[in-house]
This record gives structure tokens, C-alpha cells and sequence, in this order.
């Protein structure tokens, strides 16, 4: 089978040649190697790197098939009881990705974070009787395989994708779980080699299902890993992705992805967790629902890799089970349950490292779209994004904004908006900024209800006091230093800045005037609720947003 992306997204829906949206072409001028910086979920300050070679027409992302047709991923795998992997991981990993997910359940275990304690296979037929319902009714763009327990289960699936072409077919080749229990017995092997294997668009083993799929050869490093997808290509699947996260000495967590042409590596710093169970069952479910979207295979995998970076950082210190095979969050909610309000906070003040606000006059000077400076600032590591757009329309900031989101979500970067509580409230941005003199933060907050974040400006100690009692997340502080972004805006100086973070119950942005220069002072002052510095034309008013983005995360990292 050729491995090109056309053919893995065959327009069953008649989409595959859509023309690529304008935002998407223009986005795609990168060089050759890339080194594309994403930062973690902040709570740690490391930041992942996926050296990925960059194919600027393959990378586009396609246009969704209608506007009504919801995205669907039918997964094929075992239940797992604990809730970690399998089935449940398949499900919230959908759901996260905001893609439909219907379930065929092949083998029941009875699993827990300390092993697997029973296995209970679903005879064949009855696997079918759910692949005959599902399948011959809900439209199915991708079916993602788990653990699939015996051959036959193996043949009779082959049999159904045959009779119900799909878009994709995603294969996690399941054998052992991470407590080492088997999960599928070597006969399946047959079934994989001879039959699903050609069949299959991605394939996506950890080194150890890669050296059983390759007869035993043992796999012990990077280009170990690179001579096995070439080998693994060569059984049938259009793309394999040999998963790095059970390599053995790697400090780094390093994918290898193979379309048959070229090899890339994602790369990204190993997690210091046990709540890693069900990370291979996610990473292949979010290609799934990635590919559902319409993504193309590159873009799929990109994403879910740093889908599973940051669900990783959350939970690194999850407490659920005794055992060392622990879960992850895929929604990183569990750790935020506010327990005096009952509120259920996505904010993390550490998000405030590096915060980028927009400016539609730089924009306008640079020749850019809101969305190319915001694609360019969380590439470069901005760890929190506020559209503000003093003189938009509402149609048009609406639209841009809902661009903005989908790239801030994609990096696992919260998005806010500048006053506008319509625009935030219709585009489901994660929270909003108010000055002094707009919406009061009380009125902002029942409008908004319990999860969504609120900044807003204070200069005065009795401000933040205020904030604070009001229910907002955090304050931004300034201006620090003599800016042009802000008219008849009083400068408060560092002495003003410690003197509001000090008193400060929320935790502390500051902003004005702040840039490679200055931004260390800032940060140097030390005060324990000062989180990072909020920037304007240090980032958005120069010739590439990215690097100085980078720079600036750098300084105040
Ligand atoms: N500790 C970790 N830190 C960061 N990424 C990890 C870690 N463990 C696994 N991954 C990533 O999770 C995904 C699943 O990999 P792996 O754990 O090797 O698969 P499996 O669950 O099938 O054994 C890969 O993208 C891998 O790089
Ligand atoms: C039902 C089922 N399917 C898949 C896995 C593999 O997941 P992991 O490698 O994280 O143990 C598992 N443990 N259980």
C-alpha cells in the first residue's frame, strides 16, 4: 500500500481535496527541520520540543466534512476496570478531543492499578453482533484497535472493515498491559501479519510489541527504533509510530513516526510518574479522534504526543490505587476541586509564566492575522493568551477568536478574552480579563459560572483585596513600566508591583512596559504571589514572534 495522505483520508464524505482555510496556508512557511517548542501544562517548567520534519502541504489540517456531521471514533479494545486504559482510556481520550467515541468491547479484565487479576474474552460472535450494530448504523470515520484477545476476534474485525470501509484504521497492537500481564496470546500474531496489518493506517507498538511484531529482535535505542518502523512499514501499514516511552536510559521521551518516506522523531522530557497507565491506549485513541477531525496523519500524531505531555504533567502526582500502575487525568480537572466553594477551577497560577496579549494595531502593522500571532506566541512557549481587541467587530473578533481557540487548545494553552464577556461566553474561551472600569468582576463571574477564569487590572492593594472577595482567579499588575499600549495609564513602578503582590490573595501578573530588558527585574523582586509578566509589544510588535517568545520564556522560566 502507498503511503500518501490522500489516500489515508479516501473522501468517503467527500472532503479529501477540501482547499486548505487561508489561516492554515499561510502558517505553513517553516523551515525544513524544525525545533517546535510547546510548553508543558505549567505546573512543571519544562518544555517539550517535538523535532519534527515540517512537510508544509501534508501538515494542513482538512476541513471538517459538514457542519453537522460530529466526528466519530468506534474503538475495539478490552475493558479495563481500574478506568485507566482500554476501553475507558479510548472513551475519555474521544471526549477530551471533543470526538464522538462508540465502544465494541472484545474482553472484559479485571485490572487494577497494582496488575491484571482476571480476563474475561468476549466470544466472536458476540464481538460482531457489536460491530454489525454499530458499524451498519452510526457512520464510523475511524476505528482505533486495542486489545484484541484472539485470532478470531482478529478475523472477524478484518471481515467487518472489509464489508464497512472507514476513513482510517488506527492499531494499537495491544499484547501485555503495563504490569506486564498478557492482554493477547502470540496467536494473534497470524491474524496482525497476515490480515490487519495491511489494512491499517497507523500502527502505533511500544518497543516491545515492535520486537514481537519483528519476531523478537530486541529494540534499544532511537535508531533501534528507527530500522523497526521501517521494518513494521514493510508488513503493510501505511504509517508507524514506534512509542519510545518504555525506553530503557532516555531522559527524553522520543516517538519515531514513519510514513514510509520520511522519519520523525517527537520528542519530549520524560515524566517523572506512575500515573502512566493507559498512555499507549490514549495516544492512539487521540490519533483516532485527530484523524476523525480531519486531520492529516503528521498533524494527528504531533498532537496527541503532546496531548499525553501535558495529561502526563498534570497527574504526575495523582493518588489513585496502591500500585505503581496508576492513571492519568485526560481532562486535568481532578486536581482543581475548590473544596471551601465547591467551584471547579481550571485555573493554575502558574499559567501565568509567560502571558501574551494581542494588539490589532501591531497586528495590522506586521500584516498578520490574529490567529498567526497567536499560533506563533504559544509555538514559542506564551503559557496563558488574551485577545484584546480594543476596535474589532463582533463578528469578526467571534471568528478570530474561535481560530485562536482551537490552536491555544491544541497546545493546552487557556485562552481568555479582554472585556468582551458575549465574545468569551460565545466562542467557550476559557476565561476573561476586565479593567476597572468593566464589567465588575461579581457580575462577571455569575454570568460566567464557577470554572471560567477572570483577571482583572488592579493598582492598589485595595483593588486586589477587592478581586479577591469579588471571586476572581488573579490580578494583572501595572503598568510596571512607561508603556504606549495603554493610554493615560499611571505607572506603579517595581516598588508599586511588590507592594500590590504582597498584599495580594490572588496570584499576581505583571504587565506594562515589560520586555527582554526588564523582564528579569520584574520576576527578581520575588514575591511568592508574583506568577510571570504579561506582554504586549515585546512580543506582537517585532519581526518574529516566535523567537522573541522564546526568549522572553527563557528569561523569566
Ligand atoms: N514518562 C513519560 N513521559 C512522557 N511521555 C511518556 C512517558 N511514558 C510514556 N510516554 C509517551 O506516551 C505514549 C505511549 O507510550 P508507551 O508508554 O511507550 O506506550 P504503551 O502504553 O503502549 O506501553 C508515547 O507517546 C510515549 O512517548
Ligand atoms: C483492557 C486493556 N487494554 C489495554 C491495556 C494496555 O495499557 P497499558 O500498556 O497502559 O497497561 C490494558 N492494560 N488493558
Amino acid at each position: 500500500m502507498a503511503s500518501s495522505e490522500s489516500q489515508l483520508l479516501r473522501p468517503r464524505f467527500g472532503y479529501g481535496g477540501a482547499p486548505v482555510p487561508p489561516f492554515f496556508r499561510r502558517s505553513l512557511r517553516f523551515p525544513f527541520w524544525t525545533s517546535v517548542h510547546t510548553n508543558t501544562h505549567p505546573i512543571s517548567k519544562n518544555h517539550l520540543s517535538l523535532r519534527v520534519k515540517m512537510q508544509p502541504e501534508a501538515d494542513m489540517m482538512m476541513k471538517p466534512v459538514s457542519d453537522n456531521k460530529i466526528p466519530h471514533v468506534l474503538t475495539v479494545a478490552g475493558s479495563d476496570s481500574g478506568g485507566g486504559a482500554g476501553i475507558q482510556a479510548d472513551l475519555k481520550a474521544c471526549a477530551a478531543r471533543r470526538v464522538y467515541c462508540s465502544t465494541v468491547i472484545t474482553a472484559v479484565t479485571a485490572q487494577n492499578t497494582v496488575g491484571v487479576q482476571g480476563v474475561n474474552i468476549v466470544p466472536e460472535d458476540f464481538v460482531a453482533e457489536q460491530l454489525q450494530s454499530v458499524l451498519s448504523d452510526m457512520h464510523v470515520d475511524v476505528v482505533k484497535t486495542g486489545m484484541l484477545p484472539s485470532l478470531n476476534i482478529v478475523k472477524v474485525l478484518c471481515q467487518f472493515l472489509t464489508k464497512f470501509p472507514v476513513r482510517a484504521l488506527v492499531v494499537d497492537p495491544v499484547m501485555k498491559s503495563s504490569s506486564g500481564d498478557v492482554l493477547s496470546g502470540s496467536s494473534v500474531l497470524t491474524g496482525f501479519l497476515g490480515e490487519l496489518l495491511p489494512m491499517t493506517d497507523i500502527v502505533t507498538p511500544n518497543i516491545k510489541e515492535a520486537s514481537v511484531l519483528l519476531g523478537g529482535v530486541p529494540l534499544k535505542s532511537v535508531s533501534d527504533m528507527r530500522t523497526a518502523a521501517k521494518l513494521i512499514h514493510d508488513l503493510g501499514p501505511r504509517n508507524v509510530l514506534v512509542k519510545g516511552g518504555d525506553l530503557p536510559n532516555s531522559l527524553d521521551s522520543v516517538d519515531v513516526f514513519f510514513d514510509g518516506k520520511e522519519f520523525y522523531e517527537l520528542c519530549s522530557p520524560r515524566v517523572n510518574t506512575r500515573n502512566s497507565h493507559g498512555t499507549g491506549c490514549t495516544l492512539a485513541s487521540c490519533i483516532a479522534a485527530e484523524l476523525a477531525k480531519g486531520s492529516s496523519m503528521l498533524s494527528a500524531v504531533k498532537t496527541a504526543k503532546h496531548f499525553i505531555d501535558v495529561a502526563l504533567d498534570y497527574s504526575r502526582d495523582l493518588a489513585i490505587g496502591s500500585g505503581v500502575q496508576r492513571p492519568f487525568d485526560h481532562f486535568l480537572k481532578l486536581k482543581n476541586i475548590n473544596q471551601s466553594s465547591g467551584r471547579q477551577n481550571m485555573f493554575n497560577p502558574n499559567d501565568l509564566l509567560l502571558y501574551a496579549v494581542t494588539d490589532s494595531t501591531m497586528n495590522r502593522k506586521w500584516g498578520r492575522t490574529i490567529a498567526e500571532a497567536v499560533k506563533a506566541a504559544v509555538e514559542g512557549g506564551a503559557t496563558i493568551v488574551q485577545l484584546r481587541e480594543k476596535d474589532a467587530e463582533t463578528r469578526d473578533f467571534l471568528d478570530a477568536s474561535k481560530v485562536c481557540l482551537e490552536i491555544c487548545r491544541s497546545y493546552g494553552v487557556p485562552l481568555l478574552i479582554n472585556d468582551r464577556l458575549d465574545v468569551a461566553l460565545a466562542c467557550d474561551a476559557d476565561g476573561v480579563h476586565v479593567g476597572q472600569s468593566d464589567m465588575p468582576v461579581r457580575l462577571a463571574r455569575s454570568l460566567l459560572g464557577p470554572e471560567k477564569i477572570i483577571g482583572v487590572s488592579c493598582k492598589t492593594p485595595e483593588q486586589a483585596h477587592q478581586a479577591w472577595i469579588d471571586g476572581a482567579d488573579y490580578i494583572g499588575c501595572g503598568g510596571v513600566y512607561p508603556t504606549n499600549t495603554k493610554a493615560n495609564n499611571r505607572t506603579i513602578g517595581l516598588d508599586g508591583l511588590k507592594e500590590v503582590s504582597q498584599a495580594s490573595k490572588l496570584p499576581v501578573v505583571a504587565i506594562g512596559g515589560i520586555n527582554l530588558s526588564n523582564a528579569r527585574a520584574v520576576m527578581e523582586i520575588g514575591e511568592p504571589k508574583l506568577k510571570g509578566v504579561a506582554v504586549v509589544s515585546s512580543l506582537f510588535d517585532r519581526a518574529c514572534i516566535l523567537t522573541e517568545t522564546r526568549n522572553l520564556l527563557a528569561l523569566v522560566s
